[in-house]
């Protein structure tokens, strides 16, 4: 059965946490047995499609956790209905303002040489779809408000500093780094990886001392905290009282698609659960770990997550 792209059914008044996503995709996810070769046609029998896009995962991983985390945004065309019937299906609260636009498709190509991901840049959106937006986050009045992923042609930094002012909530934000400089308002948490965290502050990033001084920079200009992904090497987290690092856990990477959502989701459910600042960290590495451990973006099994924290080392820098 085909529905709307708007509201879904079982959206809750108030939001624990709400996400917006501005740029939603179908996440497209193709394996192939032998490296691409120019001129020449690659097959596979192996293709998946996950709703996708940075907030929308967050609401997945969250929701999977045990937090309440309906997703809102923008969507449109037979990609945004895709994901509108998926996140009714996966039982995942949702409230989008429906636009004319078309919701963009991603490809990544899992190949023997490496993981190739290729993002359409997306629909454009018009002011009066902000508008809606803005009146959507207001009537979830949520406790914590997740702004992720790229905005859509037409949108700029100004939307998120408007989404985080437009009411009294906490807002988390995870965009590439030329955005994370660019914000007046104040955040609860920023979510750079190691290249974001680079370009946000013109800074070389080579060792763990370079990460966390310029996660501090970072953090001057109006976060809370700022938890920076590092990949094998695990996750930072940077606030008043410091630096402190999380070791990565050991796991078999399927594909990075998706692990810096879930390193943010896993923190923000370690904070919705009242974990203290390093539990959260511990807890938003090991989801990272289950999340690499599958395909593309679908949602592993978080059965024993909270009770793994105790396997993440944690020490200050
Ligand atoms: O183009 P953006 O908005 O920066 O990133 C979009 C995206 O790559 O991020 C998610 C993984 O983090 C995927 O679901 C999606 O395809």
């Amino acid at each position: 059965m085909t529905r709307g792209t708007g509201a879904g059914t079982g959206i809750p008044a108030h939001a624990d946490v709400l996400t917006v996503t501005m740029n939603p995709a179908v996440d497209h996810t193709l394996t192939v047995e032998e490296p691409l070769r120019e001129g020449a046609v690659a097959r596979t029998d192996d293709a998946q499609f996950d709703a996708g896009g940075k907030g929308i995962n967050v609401s997945q991983y969250l929701t999977a956790l045990g937090v309440e985390a309906p997703a809102t945004g923008f969507l449109g065309g037979p990609f945004g209905r895709m994901i509108a019937d998926a996140l009714d299906d996966d039982g995942v609260a949702r409230d989008f303002v429906e636009i004319d636009g078309r919701t963009r498709l991603n490809t990544t190509v899992l190949s023997p040489d490496g993981e190739y991901k290729i993002n359409h840049n997306g629909p454009v959106v018009d002011g009066a779809d902000v508008d809606a937006l803005v009146e959507r986050v207001r009537d979830r009045d949520p406790d914590r408000l997740v702004v992720a992923g790229s905005l859509p042609r037409g949108i700029g930094a100004d939307t998120v500093d408007r989404l985080a002012e437009a009411g009294p909530w906490e807002t988390a934000v995870d965009m590439g780094g030329a955005f994370l400089d660019r914000f007046d308002g104040s955040y609860l948490v920023c979510k750079p990886n190691r290249a974001e965290l680079a370009e946000a502050t013109g800074r070389e990033i080579e060792t763990l001392e370079d990460a966390a001084s310029a996660a501090a920079e970072l953090r001057e200009r109006g976060y809370r905290y700022v938890l920076a992904s590092l990949g094998a090497d695990g996750a930072l987290l940077v606030s008043d009282s410091g630096a402190v690092h999380a070791r990565a856990l050991p796991v078999d990477v399927v594909d990075t698609v998706g692990a810096g959502d879930a390193m943010l989701s896993g923190f923000l459910a370690g904070l919705a659960r009242g974990e203290s600042t390093e539990d959260a960290l511990r807890t938003a590495v090991v989801v990272a770990a289950r999340v690499v451990s599958v395909s593309g973006t679908s949602v592993p099994a978080f059965d024993d997550v909270f009770a793994s924290r105790e396997r993440v080392t944690v020490a200050r820098v």
